[in-house]
């Protein structure tokens, strides 16, 4: 596809739809509605043009159908008529609490004031399975608790935070692993009114304090050591550097190690810290506080934009935002419930730590992983979905890409007929990998939802439903309740945009307020801290504003380039909008490269990063791309004149970059998604200070030389 050329419209290849879309939880939900309002709403489409046109009732309708334990009387939904940089309040007269929620369900029947029941106390909440242990390596290690175990686990937790003086408001940070103590750290958090915040332990001190400080927090509660690829790490020296680093904060209280392993490691060297152990036998005796319910949209969670060149955003987001919307995601989109086992593969350090546990929400089982999802061999998370009954695994394309190219076929590696649907997010999912997933990967009954949206939404623009099918390429199409559009990139920042026909490519937006939008970021909105007990929350201050509305006015700009396909439906993300190629005036994602280097030269080119090259004296951007070898193989002139020419075959003679160099080295973020803005930035001529999310910031030293590219070129384009 061209540049800004409209698409032809044909319809991609289909690969899957529902056997039995009647009996899905997205479909009773729009029968529910139908009937409630008396339409005759029959398609996905329908359903979504009605959620857009009466938020009010739709987002009721969610509401009502989550069951959400709760108390006090809505009086209002949201205010219609406010656009969405007003950031307007949600549901507001009602107050609830995230822990309560995923420990105990709503029933107006059960004996008592709180109109709640537990749930089922002896059934698994959840296991954690940390790398090895999967019934094939040495070392590993399996728990599980059940919701009456985690109930337990995480009161008394809760007890103990109360009685060191943590309560609404207040934060709680930890570095931790996916395991079931953070989980309780985070339930426990939430129960008495304090908001969360996890980073992951593989990322460096200064990535930890970027986010961290910020925060101010009260405690921070770190592992005591941690094991990736076959290694074991102790976190001791860390976790001084941490503590050191915090003492800056007013609030900062001190440091709790975490076990992880079953003999927990001594922190008497560490200053300002205790062992776990300390820390709760405190609060041994004390009963098990009351729940602290509170409005709506007050934070619950802070999490952190990746901010590969400066600081993180520290995001805040409500407890009513997250809860609502993921019942929306998990029930309607993804139809789980409690009969689910899913496993999401991610650290704590990224936003699908919330999907990762969010089965419990549903009553569901969530399978919390810990460690390389390659070790000990590529083909573990299969057989670990296999084992476990796993109905849901979320996983990245990187990961798919490597199990196509090492030969891997899942279906082939585990009885996977448990197996219901495979999310995938964190990159674009290239139209080869879906035909993979169909032809060679997975079995035929398995729905693959390629989702996008991110940490500024805890949530999805772009998602799966299970009342459409699923064709190459793209996600399927909007989440419920989300009014996307998709803008001319060729507006000017902070002129009125334009609504692209579908087929051309643009940026993606939402043109009305939706219940989670962030609350405020941290620090922006009001640096004194926390929201105090009975004080209205803080609102969000100007740089929310800048991150959002200074594109397009009254328009939320997400920051993505994708496209609407005309005949499906689908949107299709090409790239951040920020990395946008625009050669001669062509704009293109960086993602179409991406997808015909992957297609047609995967045997030899490990991975790949292109990006737009305009310095001062440049008239015209120059796109370089840059490949990164597959160990063994060797890039000369030849392999740059065949990508040229695949460009060029694939997409068209101007998506053709420029230059084709070999790296060493693709800068990643800790959660490995490459980043192109910052090595943009530094070969159009600036230098860039790499900010502590970047998993590899040394490897941003080699792009400099390319600030002067003309003296690099040589016959070879290599160097
Ligand atoms: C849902 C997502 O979009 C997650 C991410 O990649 O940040």
């Amino acid at each position: 596809m061209a540049g800004q050329e409209t698409q032809a419209v044909s319809t991609p290849r289909k690969l899957w739809e529902h056997p039995n879309p009647e009996s899905t939880p997205m479909y009773q939900f729009l029968q529910d509605v139908n009937r409630k309002h008396n339409l005759k709403l029959k398609t996905f489409r329908e359903l979504h043009a009605w959620s857009l046109s009466h938020r009010t009732a739709f987002w009721s309708a969610v509401f009502e159908a989550a069951h959400l334990v709760h108390e006090g009387t809505c009086t209002r939904v949201v205010d219609e008529s406010l656009p969405i940089d007003a950031v307007p309040r949600w549901f507001e007269g009602v107050r609830l609490n995230y822990a309560e929620n995923l420990l105990y369900v709503r029933d107006p029947a059960a004996p008592g004031a709180r109109g709640v029941r537990n749930k089922e106390d002896g059934r698994v909440a959840v296991t954690e399975v940390r790398e090895g242990g999967t019934g094939s390596g040495p070392g590993g290690a399996r728990r599980t608790a059940t919701y009456g175990e985690l109930r337990a686990r995480a009161g008394e937790v809760a007890a103990a935070l109360r009685r060191k003086g943590v309560g609404r408001g207040d934060r709680v940070v930890i570095v931790g692993a996916n395991s079931i103590d953070s989980l309780v750290l985070w339930l426990a958090t939430a129960w008495v009114g304090a908001v969360f915040s996890s980073s992951s332990t593989d990322m460096g001190v200064k990535g930890i304090l970027q986010r961290t400080v910020q925060v101010n927090p009260k405690f921070l509660f770190m592992d005591d050591a941690a094991v990736y690829n076959g290694k074991t790490v102790d976190l001791r020296d860390k976790m001084a550097e941490v503590v050191a680093g915090l003492r800056e904060c007013s609030n900062f209280q001190g440091a709790i190690a975490i076990p992880r392993f079953e003999e927990p490691r001594d922190v008497s060297a560490v200053p300002q810290a205790e062992t776990w152990a300390s820390f709760l036998s405190a609060a041994e005796k004390d009963a098990r506080p009351e729940f602290v319910r509170v409005p709506f949209h007050e934070p619950m969670l802070i999490c952190y934009s990746s901010g590969t060149t400066g600081m993180p955003k520290a995001i805040v987001h409500s407890v009513g935002g997250i809860l609502l919307n993921y019942f929306k995601e998990g029930r309607l989109h993804e139809g789980l419930g409690p009969d689910s086992v899913t496993l999401q593969y991610t650290t704590t350090g990224w936003i699908m730590y919330l999907a990762s546990i969010g089965a419990v929400f549903l009553g569901g089982h969530a399978i919390l992983y810990d460690g390389s999802p390659f070790q000990p061999d590529p083909a573990v998370l299969v057989r670990l979905a296999g084992e476990l009954g796993v109905t849901k695994l979320g996983i990245s394309p990187r990961w798919m890409f490597e199990l196509s190219k090492l030969g891997i076929r899942p279906r082939e590696v585990a009885d996977l007929s448990r197996l219901r649907t495979v999310t995938s997010t964190g990159m674009v999912l290239s139209d080869q990998l879906f035909e993979w997933f169909y032809d060679e990967g997975f079995p035929a009954h398995v729905h693959l939802g390629n989702i996008s949206g991110g940490t500024d939404i805890a949530g999805c623009f772009g998602i799966l439903n299970p009342l459409e099918p699923v064709h190459v390429g793209g996600t399927q199409g909007p989440s419920l309740g989300i009014h996307v559009a998709v803008y001319d990139p060729a507006v000017p920042d902070g002129e009125p945009g334009r609504e692209v026909e579908p087929g051309t490519p643009g940026e993606l937006v939402a043109t009305q307020a939706f219940p989670n939008m962030p609350c405020f970021f941290w620090g922006d909105a009001d640096p004194s801290g926390a929201p105090r007990p009975g004080v209205a929350v803080a609102r969000p201050g100007t740089k929310y504003h800048a991150a959002y509305f200074a594109r397009f006015p009254r328009v939320w700009a997400h920051g993505d380039f994708c496209v609407a396909h005309p005949a499906t439906g689908g949107l299709t993300l090409l790239g951040r909008a920020d990395g946008v190629l625009n050669p001669s005036g062509v704009r293109f994602g960086s993602a179409e490269i991406y997808g015909v280097v992957e297609r047609r030269f995967a045997d030899r080119v490990q991975d790949s990063l292109c990006v737009g090259q305009r310095r001062p004296r440049d008239a015209d951007e120059s796109v370089l791309l840059f490949v990164l070898m597959r160990p063994g193989h060797a890039f000369d002139a030849k392999l740059a004149s065949d990508i040229k020419q695949a460009i060029a075959a694939d997409l068209s003679k101007r998506h053709v970059p420029k230059y084709i160099f070999e790296t060493p080295e693709i800068p990643t973020t800790v959660n490995l998604k490459k980043v192109e803005l910052p090595v943009k930035q530094i070969v159009s001529g600036h230098i860039i200070k790499p900010s502590g999310t970047l998993a590899n910031p040394e490897s941003l030293k080699f792009y400099y030389q390319f600030a002067e590219v003309e003296k690099l070129v040589g016959p070879k384009e290599k160097l």
